[in-house]
């Protein structure tokens, strides 16, 4: 099938190679002509494992195409996929006007019928308002159809996601659509589900939101456990035993972060005060998580009388392994807070983006771990890296001023922390002492 990909950020890069893989001829379109020039010449514009072979062989083998001609890409394809950014706003409504944008730039192109299809998370009701822009720019309704189907690739996996995912969700009004859709999807085996759009949307920010309320709620258990002096690790292993709980998403931590579960929890629950339901339990949610990734902060001020002056060292900075995305990383709230205590923050991630240095110019990025943690009071471990669980802990406490530990992420077992040197070591529920 013809197909055309709009937007090639996360989503809309890994859903154009996909489509390319199984048999689908697809234009991959991008308003950002540095984007394009790059992707042209088959350099990966995000890091995503796999991605840059993937984009190297469809390049070669003329799968995919990508250019800033949208009227062009609109009039030679069938499906459209519209993959564009839907930032939240200050009062956590959904921003969809890169959508509507583009909606609106579709309408103008359509000559044959088109199915458009929503990829971006978007909230309920916008196949309805896509719908209603392309009518009223004077389309023929037996013209088009528009499908939601969102998309449920995690970062730093999103090509396996994408192509063996757990299910497909199409939201359709329209029987012709959404036999074409079925048809697109075969080759991936994927069960798929067709309900109505406003169900589709929902279907989307509920997986999010359920994610990361499990997070939540694992966190809450966490600090209750530091408390009581119960294991987390031992709890959620038991909980995660009950098939009906899962053991998936039980990693006590500090806190959740990335592009889509700050942002989609904040969305759901304006979707709700949009209808004038108050969607308690995500709100809960929410205010737990921005209360644990300051969690390291608490320690450290009940720890020290000031932070001022003192050298802190973050180990790990984006929101999760295996990505150089830091979009809304426990981190970066740590490391505002600790400037704001007077504190001076040095850091390691190997990933590590030009993103966070526009941000944070004052701090100190070092490229060798061990060089980042000479002279520090503290460690606080943000993210899970590698590097960080094979670092020689020996070798660490001799270059540290004061060897205190904070595992934001329950990395380390307290008692080999403690044999290695170290004066002080806290977890996310796993104990602590000093
Ligand atoms: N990142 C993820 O892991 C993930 C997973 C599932 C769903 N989503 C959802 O998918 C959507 C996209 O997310 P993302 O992370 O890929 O966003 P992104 O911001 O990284 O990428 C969006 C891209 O669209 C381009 N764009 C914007 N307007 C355009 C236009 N008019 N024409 C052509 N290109 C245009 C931008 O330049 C950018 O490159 C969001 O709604 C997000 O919530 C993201
Ligand atoms: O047990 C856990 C699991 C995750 N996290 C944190 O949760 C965040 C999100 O992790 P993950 O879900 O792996 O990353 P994303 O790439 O943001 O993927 C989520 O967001 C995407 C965008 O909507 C969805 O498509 C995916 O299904 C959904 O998992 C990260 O900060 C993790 O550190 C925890 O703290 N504990």
């Amino acid at each position: 099938m013809k197909i055309c990909v709009i937007g090639a950020g996360y989503v809309g890069l890994v859903a154009a190679l996909s489509f390319a893989t199984f048999k689908n001829n697809v234009i991959c379109v991008e308003k950002d002509q540095e984007k394009v020039d790059k992707l042209k010449q088959g350099v990966p514009i995000i890091y995503e494992k796999g991605l840059e072979p993937l984009l190297k062989t469809c390049l070669s083998k003329k799968k995919i195409i990508f250019t800033t001609d949208i009227d062009r890409a609109v009039k030679k394809s069938d499906i459209i996929f519209i993959a564009v950014g839907t930032p939240t706003k200050e009062d956590w409504s959904v921003d969809v006007s890169q959508v509507m944008e583009v909606a609106n730039q579709i309408s103008q192109s359509i000559n044959t019928y088109k199915i458009i299809v929503t990829k971006s998370t978007v909230p309920v009701g916008t196949q309805k308002r896509i719908k209603d822009i392309i009518h009223d720019n004077g389309v023929q309704e037996n013209k088009y159809d528009v499908v939601s189907n969102p998309e449920f690739l995690r970062e730093g996996r999103a090509i396996n996601d994408f192509l063996h995912g757990e299910r497909i969700v199409l939201g359709c009004d329209s029987e012709k659509a959404s036999s074409i859709m079925k048809k697109l999807y075969k080759p991936l085996r994927t069960p798929v589900i067709v309900t109505t759009p406003p169900t589709a949307e929902l279907i989307k920010y509920a997986s999010n939101a359920f994610l990361a309320t499990k997070i939540s709620f694992i966190n809450e258990l966490a600090n209750l456990s530091n408390i009581v002096e119960a294991d987390i690790d031992t709890i959620a292993y038991a909980l995660g035993m009950d098939k009906r709980i899962s053991p998936e998403f039980l990693q006590a931590g500090i806190g959740y972060g990335g592009s889509c579960f700050p942002k989609d929890t904040k969305a759901l629950v304006n979707i709700g005060k949009h209808y004038d339901y108050d969607f308690r339990i995500v709100k809960s949610a929410i205010d737990v998580n921005e209360t644990q990734r300051l969690l390291p902060i608490d320690i450290l001020l009940n720890h020290y009388e000031s932070l001022e002056g003192k050298i802190i060292t973050l180990l790990g900075l984006t929101f999760k392994p295996g990505t150089d995305d830091i979009r809304e990383a426990p981190s970066l709230y740590i490391i505002k807070a600790l400037l704001e205590k007077g504190a001076i923050v040095k850091c390691y991630d190997p990933m590590v983006s030009n993103e966070i240095k526009k941000i944070y110019p004052q701090l100190t990025y070092c490229d060798d771990l061990y060089d980042s943690v000479v002279d520090s009071e503290c460690l606080i471990l943000c993210t899970e890296l590698d590097d960080i669980y094979q670092m020689d802990l020996k070798k660490v406490v001799k270059k540290m001023m004061n060897a205190i530990m904070i595992d934001g992420r329950n990395m380390f077992d307290m008692d080999e922390v403690k044999s290695k040197g170290f004066k002080g070591y806290y977890s996310m529920g796993k104990g602590s002492y000093t």
